[in-house]
């Protein structure tokens, strides 16, 4: 069929639908016009959502507030887009939001949109028995006889015209069967108003009985009881939605139901700063982002959410936005040193990043003060002492060789360093900060100083009332104390979510030292959402000797308990003789899965020096590859690609591990001290139990034989 033919079909099936459309909203003002305790506004809204019934939704009119006597919902509607509270205003003048205020006529009417988020909380509290998320109930406001499409916090304002295409348009979220479980849910928990009344379904068509005038006040007063029309009827607008709804894809099921351990963690009030953890896959980040959300359509101030990774703020921005679009404006998702750079820039606080001219320092003192001394002895290769700067000393803020001295206990360091060790280390830090501030720069660890400081010295200073940090474990003492002063000990100001097994970088801290007291509000998550059992098994293996002390102090075995909830997977083991057949099976694996399988496959490597080698070989094979700095956590076609580091916190279907037993730099016998190369090898494995346990249905693991 040539180009006019489609366009003469597709005018057809417009045609048909706009037909379509208007029936049904005929068949729903004849079925409304006997609501009779229903105003003449709630009338002509509940014309245009009956519609919706056609399409999935259910609609509860006029519904009693559980446990109260008088107090009444104007409408309940579910739905494939969720649960919708609904208020409906039928007033004079035009309302108006601005400056956090809802207006019309010049009067101010806060009192009806506090009323809407009171019956709001208690929708939530109803569906949370069917283990629905709060971000899934939204409170609306619908104004008869209007256009209008406007928000005011989390509440949506739209206009009669307007609602009927803004809830087609909502993606999808829920599934039939789930619309079904949760309006009959809704519609037992909150009692018909009149219970004598009918008004939740199909009335017969009778003649119109007069508009009773509503009585909510005095900007309600109801039109001139003009006769149903259909000008109000955005048949158009319906029409777009209903196709632009099609050609996204359903929300994942975790932006919509939670387990029940989830959801009380999501919910619950607590009275200081508090702790989730769990072992890999069991819905930690789930929980911090329902958290997130929660949080900020509860509090007037905004929440930081922040994370070690530079790429892991984009992705998580993108699924709090999917999830629950109405606070995605008022959670702010960061790295932790872009914040903190942030935050000394807005205080006028100086500061000069300068990552290379530190390196050049840290170069020049390693050089005069550290070849040659008793640190040789253990490690000649200066990475190790550099790392000792940074986590040990820089990053627990010690400023004084005697905090630093023994018998000061160095958190995942397995090298035993004695006092002439220690004062070597000290001598080698002091003169890296001679150089370094004889250049004038600072480090990534100077800047958090400077922002702790910066806090301390003024707190409140920032708009937060709650912090949320996701992967906590890979923070270093003074950024988590920096976190801890911008809210303090406030009710629910400060989650640490994270999981000290997954430690990828050395050193460590314990929470109680940076006086961050979390006894009584701590929670393990066990339950394990992501991996095939093959996938965790495999994982698990790789640490399964290595024990941890987790940052609130608990020593925690290498092979955990963790509860199974995920269906079959495979581990893939490759072993080649050269490279060059390593990779032939690399790209043979991809290969097979197929370019539909790519979005949603991850090559992973080591270094990021071995994922510029895979980059280079994906795009000879012609397989399209995106870096994760470059994932934002939407749908893109191609192959992920990135180090272990950039991998933690997301997950893919496919894993591929090329070389992944590749030995770690520095080993046995070269000179290295045993403790220095057991920690090494500790640390490789705890990253590569974070690299296998992105994976959700497959991994690949690939070997080359060194002979
Ligand atoms: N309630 C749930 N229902 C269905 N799936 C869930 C649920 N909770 C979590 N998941 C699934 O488990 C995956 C892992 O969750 P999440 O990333 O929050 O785990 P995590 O504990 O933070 O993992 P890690 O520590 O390994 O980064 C989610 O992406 C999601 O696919």
């Amino acid at each position: 069929m040539g180009a006019g033919g489609s366009a003469w079909k597709r005018a057809q099936e417009a045609r048909r639908y706009e037909r379509e459309l208007r029936e049904q909203l005929r068949a729903a003002q004849w079925e409304v016009r006997n609501w009779e305790a229903a105003s003449e506004g709630e009338r002509k809204v509940a014309a245009k959502l009956q519609v919706l019934t056609r399409r999935g939704w259910r609609l509860l009119l006029d519904r009693r507030w559980p446990g109260s006597r008088s107090a009444n919902v104007d409408m309940l509607l579910v739905g494939p887009g969720g649960v919708f509270v609904i208020d409906v205003k039928n007033w004079r003048h035009a309302p108006e939001a601005a400056g956090g205020h809802l207006t019309a006529g010049g009067r101010t009417y806060d009192r009806e949109v506090e009323k809407l988020l009171k019956v709001t909380r208690l929708a939530e509290n109803a569906v949370s028995a069917r283990n629905l998320s709060p971000v899934a109930v939204q409170p609306l406001m619908v104004f008869a006889g209007r256009s209008v499409n406007a928000r005011l916090g989390t509440v949506r304002l739209l206009g009669e015209r307007d609602v009927t295409p803004a809830l087609v348009a909502e993606r999808l979220r829920l599934r039939p069967s789930e619309v079904k479980a949760v309006a009959d849910h809704l519609e037992r928990v909150f009692r018909d108003y009149e219970d004598t009344s009918a008004r939740t379904g199909p009335a017969a068509p009778a003649p119109a009985a007069p508009a009773a005038p509503s009585a909510a006040g005095p900007e309600d007063a109801p039109f001139k009881d003009a006769p149903f029309d259909d000008a109000l009827f955005d048949v158009e607008g319906i029409r777009n939605a209903a196709l632009e709804a099609a050609r996204s894809a359903p929300i994942e099921q975790w932006m919509t139901f939670l387990h029940p351990d989830q959801l009380a963690l999501v919910r619950r009030n607590w009275s200081g700063p508090a702790r989730v953890s769990g072992p890999a896959g069991t819905g930690k980040t789930v929980v911090a982002l329902h958290r997130a959300a929660y949080l900020a359509a509860r509090t007037p101030g905004r929440i930081l959410y922040v994370t070690f990774a530079n790429n892991l703020p984009r992705v998580q921005s993108t699924f709090l936005r999917t999830m629950a679009p109405a606070v995605a404006d008022r959670v702010d998702f960061r790295s932790l040193h872009s914040w903190a750079g942030e935050f000394l820039r807005e205080r006028g606080v100086a500061s000069r990043l300068d990552r290379d001219k530190a390196e050049g320092a840290f170069g020049r003192a390693w050089r005069s003060h550290g070849r040659g001394t008793v640190l040789e002895t253990l490690d000649p290769a200066p990475g190790y002492w550099k790392e000792e700067i940074d986590y040990v000393i820089k990053g627990r803020g010690l400023t004084a060789f005697e905090e630093y001295a023994p018998p000061l206990r160095r958190w995942r360091r397995r090298t035993n360093l004695r006092r002439p060790h220690r004062e070597a280390v000290w001598a080698l830090y002091e003169e890296y900060e001679r150089n370094r501030t004889g250049k004038g720069v600072h480090d990534f660890n100077d800047i958090l100083a400077l922002a702790l400081a910066e806090a301390l010295a003024h707190p409140g200073a920032t708009p937060y009332t709650s912090v949320v940090v996701d992967e906590v474990q890979d923070l270093t003492f003074v950024g988590v104390r920096l976190l801890h002063a911008l809210v303090g000990d406030a009710h629910n100001g400060l989650l640490l979510v994270g999981d000290g097994q997954q430690a990828v970088y050395p050193g460590g801290f314990r929470l109680s030292d940076a006086g961050i007291d979390v006894r009584g509000r701590g929670q393990v998550l066990r339950k394990n959402y992501r991996n095939a059992k093959e996938i965790l098994d495999a994982a698990l293996a790789v640490v399964a000797d290595d024990s941890f002390d987790d940052i609130d102090g608990t020593p925690t075995a290498g092979r955990r308990d963790i509860d199974l909830t995920y269906g079959d997977g495979r581990v893939t083991r490759c072993t080649a003789a050269t490279r060059a057949e390593h990779d032939e099976a690399l790209l043979t694996a991809l290969h097979a899965l197929g370019p539909e399988a790519w979005p949603d496959s991850a090559v992973l490597c080591r270094t990021g020096a071995e994922r510029e080698r895979y980059r280079r070989l994906l795009t000879r094979a012609g397989i399209p590859a995106i870096t994760l700095e470059q994932y934002d956590g939407r749908p893109v076609p191609g192959v992920k690609l990135g180090s272990y580091h950039r991998a933690k916190g997301l997950e893919f279907k496919h894993v591929h591990l090329p070389d992944h037993d590749a030995p770690a730099a520095a080993g046995a016998g070269d000179g290295t001290d045993e403790g220095v190369v057991r920690e090494r090898r500790e640390l490789h494995r705890s990253q590569l139990f974070v690299a296998m346990t992105r994976a959700r249905d497959t991994l690949w693991l690939g070997s080359v034989t060194r002979g």
